[in-house]
């Protein structure tokens, strides 16, 4: 897969210490998604008056909207504990288990990427969603009995950016179902503010707002892309990050002015060069490029079709004027 500064979508070590210092911690300091917030808190306020566990709570979206941000902020406001595990890392319904056990009543178990769950694992998360307990089959053989394991009341919290692949019995079992949508210019140069704020950093707002601008609607692009123009602030021992040093970071970084990066023109250029500007499969695509279809389907693709760069159609992808447009191409007779 390629390296990329935008698309880079584990957080692992110190890039995962540093998304945890930049992440708000209350309702009110999660900028953006203002419509679910306030369905959000109607909910968890709810659930505090009747003291019942806050019902298992379904977020899906493109990568780095702040799905995990937003469960940890849930647990937060609901006062109670949360474990955080993801679906591939659920091997066997041991596992799952081990995990349900550990909870306290009320607490949040978060599985991020629920739909890599193993069958037989979601399978056991039906009635510990439903009724809260678990059957397991304890022994082997002739010896082998069904147990049935009681379980405290708790919210699970899944987060996915496929929500299309969730089977339908998983999906029924959330009460609540969230899309996460992509953050406006205004919204993201409040976090670009805030994120400079945690780290000391001085930006003009001409500066944020170049920076949102150039985010992806996305604010872990823009907490990354703003870590990277502080280093050539820095370098150029500029005080202030302004608009020209936001300018002349991300011309070196190959972000342009949509923010699309390297990655986003060999898409466009393909399709436009090689298919005419389609329609074309997103299979032809990939394998054109070297990326992988799940990649450029959950990264990719979502942002270029938000924009309005491209459209589906039935028989594949196609190039949007728009985007002719932004790469100074003249659009095509396709008679
Ligand atoms: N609403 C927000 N306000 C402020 N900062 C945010 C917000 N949403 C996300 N962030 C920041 O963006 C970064 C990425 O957020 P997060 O890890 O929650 O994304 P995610 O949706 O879980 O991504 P993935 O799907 O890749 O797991 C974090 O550093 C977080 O601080
Ligand atoms: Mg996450």
């Amino acid at each position: 897969m390629t390296e990329d500064i935008m698309h880079d979508a584990s957080a692992e070590g110190a890039e995962q210490s540093f998304e945890q210092s930049l992440r708000p911690v209350t309702l009110n300091q999660y900028i953006g998604q203002a419509l679910l917030k306030e369905r959000l808190n109607v909910y968890i306020q709810a659930a505090k008056t009747r003291e019942e566990a806050l019902d298992h709570v379904l977020l899906y979206g493109p990568p780095g909207l702040g799905k995990t941000t937003l469960a940890m902020v849930i647990a937060n406001e609901m006062g109670v504990g949360i474990r955080t595990t993801s679906g591939p890392a659920i091997e066997k319904s041991g596992d799952l288990l081990a995990l349900l056990n550990e909870l306290n009543a009320g607490d949040v178990l978060f599985i991020d990427e629920i739909h890599r769950l193993p069958k037989p694992v979601e399978e056991m998360l039906y009635s510990a969603m439903e009724d809260f307990y678990v059957d397991i089959i304890v022994g082997e053989g002739p010896t082998a009995h069904p147990v049935h394991f009681p379980l405290p009341p708790f919210t699970l919290i899944g987060a996915t950016t496929r929500a299309g692949m969730l089977s339908q019995p998983l999906r029924d079992r959330f009460g609540i179902v969230e899309h996460m949508a992509y953050y406006n210019t205004d919204e993201l140069a409040t976090i670009i503010l805030r994120s400079a704020d945690v780290f000391g950093t001085s930006i003009s707002e001409q500066g944020a707002y170049e920076l949102a601008r150039r985010s992806r609607g996305t604010p872990r692009i823009a907490n990354r892309l703003l870590k990277r123009v502080r280093d050539f602030a820095i370098v150029n021992g500029a005080s202030e990050i302004t608009d020209e040093t936001v300018d002349y970071a991300l011309k070196l970084l190959k972000v342009d002015k949509m923010g699309l990066d390297q990655i986003d023109h060999k898409i466009l250029h393909t399709m436009i060069d090689f298919y005419n500007g389609g329609p074309v499969g997103v299979n032809t695509i990939a394998a054109n490029i070297g990326e992988e279809v799940e990649t450029i389907e959950s990264m990719y693709e979502p942002y270029l079709l938000q924009i309005g760069f491209i459209q589906r159609t039935p028989r594949g992808r196609q190039v949007a004027p728009l985007a002719y447009e932004h790469l100074h191409i003249p659009y095509p007779n396709k008679e």
